[in-house]
């Protein structure tokens, strides 16, 4: 029992302090569960505090992600920068470089010039010393020039006294004698040159029946200033007729006739053909007048000069310079007696600049014939055309000259020529007793030219009669030819006829009658030519 006892003890002390272990237990309980919850609220906050710091750990490394990126960004382009910073440098060394070999060429080059430059400078000091010898020089030549110019236009002064001298001891009236050639399978006429050294000489050979039937044949010689042959040429012709354009140059009225039957080459003589090689008299007589006035200027004369282009069908003037096809107006001759000088009513005077502005106004009036005989008859055959080109001339004196030649005072003088080229109508005769219808138009014709180529004779024949007498009337009114040309047909000009002659068989006996008409005029001396206007 005591056992039992002992054991109860035991067992109670075990229940005490189980109960005491117990109460401890529970108090370590409630001390833990109080901990418990002190730790758990301090969890909380600390959970806060911690959930706070995720956040703004998250924000934090939000914001530095985007400072990331925008430094990432920000690398990108500095290194993109970069790249092209390092390309420039890398091209600006390969310039460098270079400027640094063309410093050097430079450099160089520089040092070579201003040894050059020492070299001109000394050059240019010797030059310049040079220089004003040479301007002393110049001065003297300037003078001396001025001299020989005032020289030149004196001795133009003596040139155109002697050469008008040697016109007048030619004779104011000349006559040239030129003969076409043949056409082919035309019968040529017994025609020979006997002077062949001074060709003045033509001889026609006729043959006819005598009243007892027997074969006459005679020799026909005339003689004139000149014969061209057949195969003269334009330049050979106009040679001889050069002169006279200086003549005209120089102030004197000047006048050359084609005179001679249809076909027998008055217009191939006057206007020629298109070629240079066959340019007519008138062409030809332009341009010297032109190239003379030009070569003047230097002996200090001025020129002005006009032109007009008449043609003379039945007595009645027509301008063709005009306008229209037809000239439809009047006009009338007047005479100035004080400047010797004709103007014609109401016709255009051109200006002329050119010869080839001549050349042109030649082929207008050429084109205003053509119409004209396509609708009446071969005119150019039936009228007389007239090309009058006036000059008028002052000295002026020269210029200074571009490179300091001094200026030379002009004399004052004046002058006025007048050059007429007269293409007559043909002069054949026209058996007239056997007209009628529309042979009589022919007729008047015929008749008008045979009066106007009869006066002209008569006009000449004359003047050549007052220079021996000195008081005779000399008829100018009787054709309207001779009145227009009567300033140029006086004692005071000079005037050339050139006989053309047809080479045929069948014109022998009108080119016996020319002749003998060329022959008249060839006899006649007209009295000393004198300037038109002078001072
Ligand atoms: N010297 C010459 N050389 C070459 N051909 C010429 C010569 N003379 C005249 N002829 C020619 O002869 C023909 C007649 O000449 P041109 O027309 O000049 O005669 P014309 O006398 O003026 O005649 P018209 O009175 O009909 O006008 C033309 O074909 C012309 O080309």
């Amino acid at each position: 029992m005591d056992a039992e006892r002992q054991k109860v003890s035991e067992l109670q002390a075990n229940q005490l302090s189980l109960s005491k272990e117990l109460a401890a237990a529970k108090s370590q309980e409630i001390n833990q569960r109080r901990e418990l919850v002190f730790f758990s609220d301090e969890i909380d906050s600390m959970k806060k505090v911690h959930a706070r710091e995720v956040m703004e750990l998250d924000m934090d490394v939000k914001k530095r992600d985007r400072e990331i990126r925008e430094l990432s960004e920000d690398l990108r382009v500095c290194r993109g920068d970069l790249e092209r910073e390092r390309e420039a440098v890398s091209a600006l060394k390969t310039t460098i470089s270079q400027q640094s070999t063309a410093h050097l060429t430079l450099t160089t080059q520089n040092a070579a010039l201003q040894s050059q430059a020492t070299a001109l400078q000394s050059k240019l000091d010797s030059d310049s010393n040079t220089l004003s010898e040479l301007t002393l020089k110049l001065e003297s030549a300037q003078k001396e020039i001025a001299s020989l110019k005032r020289e030149a236009m004196e001795s133009e002064t003596v040139r155109r006294k002697l050469h008008n001298m040697v016109q007048e001891l030619k004779g104011n009236i000349r006559v040239f004698c030129r003969v076409r050639p043949r056409m082919k399978e035309e019968l040529q006429a017994n025609m020979i040159f006997p002077d062949r050294r001074d060709h003045k000489e033509i001889a026609l050979y006729s043959s006819s029946e005598s009243a007892t039937g027997q074969e006459r044949k005679e020799v026909h010689t005339f003689s004139f200033d000149r014969v061209f042959e057949s195969d003269s040429t334009q330049t050979e012709v106009f040679e001889e007729i050069s002169q006279l354009a200086q003549s005209c140059i120089d102030g004197y009225n000047v006048c050359i006739f084609a005179y001679g039957q249809t076909g027998s080459g008055k217009s191939f003589t006057m206007e020629g053909g298109s070629t240079a090689a066959t340019a007519g008299m008138i062409p030809r007589a332009v341009e010297q007048v032109f190239r003379v006035a030009e070569f003047m200027k230097t002996k200090g004369w001025e020129y002005k000069m006009e032109g007009q282009f008449l043609e003379i069908y039945n007595e009645t003037i027509n301008d063709l310079l005009g306008k229209g096809e037809f000239d439809k107006k009047k006009h009338e001759i007047k005479h100035d007696l004080k400047t010797a000088s004709t103007r014609v009513t109401d016709v255009n005077i051109i200006p002329l600049h050119s010869p080839s502005q001549v050349r042109s106004l030649l082929a207008l009036a050429q084109s205003r014939r053509s119409v004209a005989a396509t609708l009446m008859n071969e005119r150019s055959s039936r009228s007389h055309s007239v090309f009058t080109l006036r000059i008028s001339g002052v000295n002026v004196g020269c210029p200074a000259g571009n490179s300091g030649e001094a200026a030379v005072a002009g004399t004052g003088e004046q002058c006025e020529g007048c050059l007429n080229l007269v293409d007559l109508a043909g002069s054949e005769r026209l058996n007239v007793s056997f007209a009628n219808g529309a042979e009589k138009e022919r007729v008047r014709e015929t008749q008008n030219i045979n009066r106007s180529l009869s006066a002209l004779g008569d006009v000449i024949a004359a003047l050549g009669e007052k220079g021996e007498k000195g008081d005779k009337h000399i008829p100018y009114r009787n054709s309207k030819l001779t009145y227009l040309l009567q300033n140029s047909l006086s004692g005071n000009s000079k005037t050339l006829m050139v006989l053309n002659l047809s080479p045929l068989a069948a014109h022998l006996g009108e080119s016996l009658t020319s002749l003998r008409f060329a022959t008249k005029v060839n006899n006649t001396t007209i009295g000393t030519a004198k300037k038109t206007k002078a001072s």
